[in-house]
């Protein structure tokens, strides 16, 4: 059984997205060293929403990129269900990202040529049990503009073109790093509604980087990082709706 600082209640490790124990991250860049993570322990909960709130440079995105398979920790092992990540080769590692992990950034990264439908098929076509692109536009609203070029959507709506793309394959786990840092509070709350819905439809864990003090509102649980560990975790007993929240 794997239990940890702050863990909501007593399930046990079967139903844990993630569970990790003692993750470091050196960069070593020429004569210097940094410490991104410095003994990161966590468990995540299946179908957890989950926010990471930090300073700049705090290790946020370090965690999320191992978590993702982007990135390895120098030393520490992390879990995704029963399998041990770090224990995988490369190869495993790509395969884990493709089949089990959206990813979506702050910038919104749409191939320009492609329209939304495109954007999203682009996924599909390698997904082994994907939505029809269509679908996941509905799922994000944007059912009446997949005929769209990025360049004729807003940027909420592009984002939420990026979300689509990223749930489309209904991934395990969606990775977000900053979703709405390039949004005002309006647009930002419709693709953090988003994110909900595809949370409360699909049963991702979702993971949320951001800045944003305000969004922590909607998560379960809220994990502060401070010179790479995690100093404090707070429990959400009552999460509220995206569309109470605003900045
Ligand atoms: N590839 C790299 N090479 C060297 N140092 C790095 C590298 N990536 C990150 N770092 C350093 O590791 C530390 C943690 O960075 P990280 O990006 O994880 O922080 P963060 O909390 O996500 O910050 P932000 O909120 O600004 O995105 C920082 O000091 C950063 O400069």
């Amino acid at each position: 059984m794997v239990m940890a600082a702050g863990f909501p209640d007593n399930r046990i490790a079967t139903d844990l997205a993630f569970s990790g124990s003692g993750l470091e991250k050196t960069y070593q860049t020429g004569e210097t060293q940094v410490h991104a993570l410095r003994g990161v322990d966590l468990a995540v909960p299946r179908g957890e929403m989950l926010v990471l709130l930090g300073p700049s440079g705090s290790g946020k995105s370090t965690l999320l990129n191992i978590i993702g398979g982007l990135d390895r920790p120098t030393s520490g092992k992390l879990f995704y269900r029963n399998t041990e990540l770090t224990a995988f080769d490369d190869r495993e590692l790509t395969r884990y990202r493709r089949a089990e992990v959206g990813f979506i950034f702050q910038f919104y990264n749409l191939i320009p040529s492609l329209t939304a439908e495109e954007n999203v098929r682009l996924v599909t076509d390698i997904a082994d049990d994907p939505m029809d692109p269509a679908e996941a536009l509905a799922l994000v609203g944007l059912a009446e503009r997949r005929g769209h070029y990025p360049a004729q959507l807003s940027g909420g709506e592009q984002q939420r073109v990026a979300v689509a793309r990223a749930v489309a394959k209904r991934p395990g786990v969606l990775l977000c790093d900053e979703p709405t840092g390039a949004l005002d509070s309006s647009t930002g709350v419709r693709v953090l509604e988003t994110l909900e819905r595809a949370h409360n439809e699909l049963g991702t864990t979702v993971i949320i980087i951001t800045h944003n003090v305000g969004i922590a509102a909607m998560a379960h649980r809220v994990m502060h990082f401070r010179d790479g560990q995690i100093a404090k975790i707070e429990v959400n007993e009552h999460p509220v709706e995206p569309g109470k929240i605003s900045w």
